[in-house]
């Protein structure tokens, strides 16, 4: 008889009296449990040995109840303070035990509703009586000496009373496990006495095998294909990033072209081109996030030029500018952009893809900064889906239904846009959609036509209507997620990231 070399070791180690767990064979045998648990079924189906399989039962300590099984029980060291107190003659004031006691805040309310359950005293009044004959015996306390078993992996023999008391109070974890072991069979104690032979078993093809022809003669391991697999949660493009790549495909499907650029930029390019006036609220130093390094030296002379005099004076006939404070060295300062618009301005200034003639039109799904409070729906860094058209005539309805087009892409119908205010556009709408699961309205985008004063010093003739949407809004009505904080940065769901199920 020949066998696989793993099945024939399990054989040799089983012994035909006593039961042998697997565990313990595994070990005896160097081997992984899964691969001996495999082949002692094998050999059962052999009939060499018979595999006897219990549900067992495993408990092992919470956080907490590995504290409790240091320290004490709370009741047992509210008692043990209560009887240096005196508290078996007269009640004792529970304020002058607590300190003694050296229960943490926490822990109080715990130890009292314990204390009383077990008969251990009695709380009357804010004090606690220990009364005449006190069941409490600081050796004997179950619940403590369960804890000690557990800690020592002899749970089996509790009570079950015992550990659901403690599964209650949240002291331990039970599990579900199946404990099997072996034997010999007559048919395997006679095989082992005939001889056995070990079998060069061989788990996978190669090309080796193939081209010697050595595969017509090996023996292959056989596979259970029944058998439980273990859950391989394997790395894959997370949500955002692919929503982010579905968003550019869509964008490119509908004649954009990608634009790029830095993440610090001057505020020239962030704000100042934009026709934000150096002195708006928006670019005082707590609300962007302003950069240790050298100014941006190299900003085109002509434009800074140009674009002063549009801040200072205005541009064409009607505007008159701001009037408000001008200065260089703020302009060339340099900060985290709170929005990719820099990027349209270097495109649309023709400092980034050279001079551009209408029909154009341009995207970015870029990562912006901004210093916002945390919540649901505000995070200091987002994705924003950046994107312009230059075109001879455009009005509303343009962008209107650009947006539609878009958002159709991803399933979103129910677009609303509302009448809003930018410096650098007029007219200007924010953009909302229906949360699925709230059907709550949310902002998802920002968006007009940009000012003469923005298009003017770029050297821009015709019209251009621009916006900036969040990604993760987006996200937000796609999948119904409610608290960006569960898909975005460190505090991310894994769970629900892993089984999020994608939507396109
Ligand atoms: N920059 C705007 C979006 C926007 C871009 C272009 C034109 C109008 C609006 C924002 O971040 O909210």
């Amino acid at each position: 008889m020949k066998l696989p070399e793993t099945q024939l070791a399990l054989l040799e180690a089983t012994g035909a009296t006593d039961r042998t767990p697997v565990g313990a064979l595994a070990e005896e045998l160097g081997e992984d449990p899964a691969a001996i648990t495999r082949a002692a079924f094998e050999l059962e189906e052999a009939g060499l040995v018979d595999v006897e399989e219990r549900a067992l039962e495993d408990v092992t300590l919470t956080e907490e109840g590995e504290r409790y099984r240091d320290a004490g029980l709370p009741e047992l060291r509210l008692r043990a303070a209560a009887v240096e107190a005196g508290a078996d003659d007269s009640p004792v004031e529970m304020g002058r035990l607590l300190g003694q006691s050296g229960l943490e805040e926490s822990e109080v309310d715990i130890a009292l509703s314990n204390l009383a359950r077990k008969g251990y005293g009695e709380i009357d009044d804010g004090a606690i009586a220990l009364g005449e004959d006190p069941r409490y015996d600081p050796e004997a306390d179950p619940e403590a000496a369960a804890l000690e078993s557990i800690a020592a992996g002899e749970a089996e023999a509790l009570a079950t009373d015992v550990l659901d008391r403690l599964e209650g109070r949240g002291l331990i974890e039970r599990a579900e496990t199946t404990a099997r072991s072996v034997r010999l069979t007559e048919e395997g104690v006679t095989a082992l006495m005939e001889g056995i032979e070990a079998a060069e078993t061989v788990g996978a093809v190669t090309p080796e095998l193939l081209t010697s022809g050595a595969w017509s003669e090996v023996e292959f391991a056989e596979y259970n294909v029944a058998a439980d697999a273990e859950t391989v949660t394997g790395g894959k493009t997370h949500i955002l990033r692919q929503t982010a790549n579905r968003v550019k495909d869509v964008l490119v499907g509908m004649g954009f072209r990608e634009m790029e650029g830095p993440h610090a930029d001057a505020d020239f390019w962030i704000n100042d081109c934009l026709f934000m006036p150096q002195d708006h609220p928006a670019r005082t130093h707590w609300d962007r996030f302003a950069l240790d390094v050298p100014p941006m030296d190299d900003l085109p002379a002509d434009l800074l030029e140009r674009v002063e005099d549009a801040h200072r004076n205005g541009v064409g006939s009607e505007g008159d500018g701001y009037h408000s404070p001008w200065d260089a060295d703020f302009a060339r300062a340099v900060a985290l952009r709170g929005h990719t618009t820099s990027l349209s301005m270097r495109y649309l200034s023709g400092q980034a893809a050279g001079d551009l003639e209408p029909p154009e039109r341009y995207f970015s799904v870029e990562k912006v900064y901004r210093n916002d409070t945390l919540d649901p729906t505000h995070l200091l860094e987002f994705f924003q889906i950046e994107g312009w058209v230059m075109a001879e005539e455009l009005s509303v309805r343009d962008l209107m239904g650009t947006f539609t087009e878009f958002y159709e892409h991803f399933g979103i119908t129910d677009l609303e846009f509302k009448p809003h205010y930018n410096p650098y556009t007029e007219p200007s709408f924010e953009l909302f959609g229906r949360h699925p699961e709230t059907d709550e309205l949310i902002e998802i985008g920002n968006s007009g036509i940009f000012r003469e004063e923005v298009l003017s010093p770029l050297g821009v003739e015709c019209d251009v209507m621009a916006w900036g949407l969040a990604l993760e809004r987006l996200l937000m009505l796609m999948y119904g997620f409610e608290d960006i904080r569960d898909v975005h940065g460190t505090l991310c769901d894994l769970d629900l990231l892993r089984n999020v199920e994608v939507v396109y």
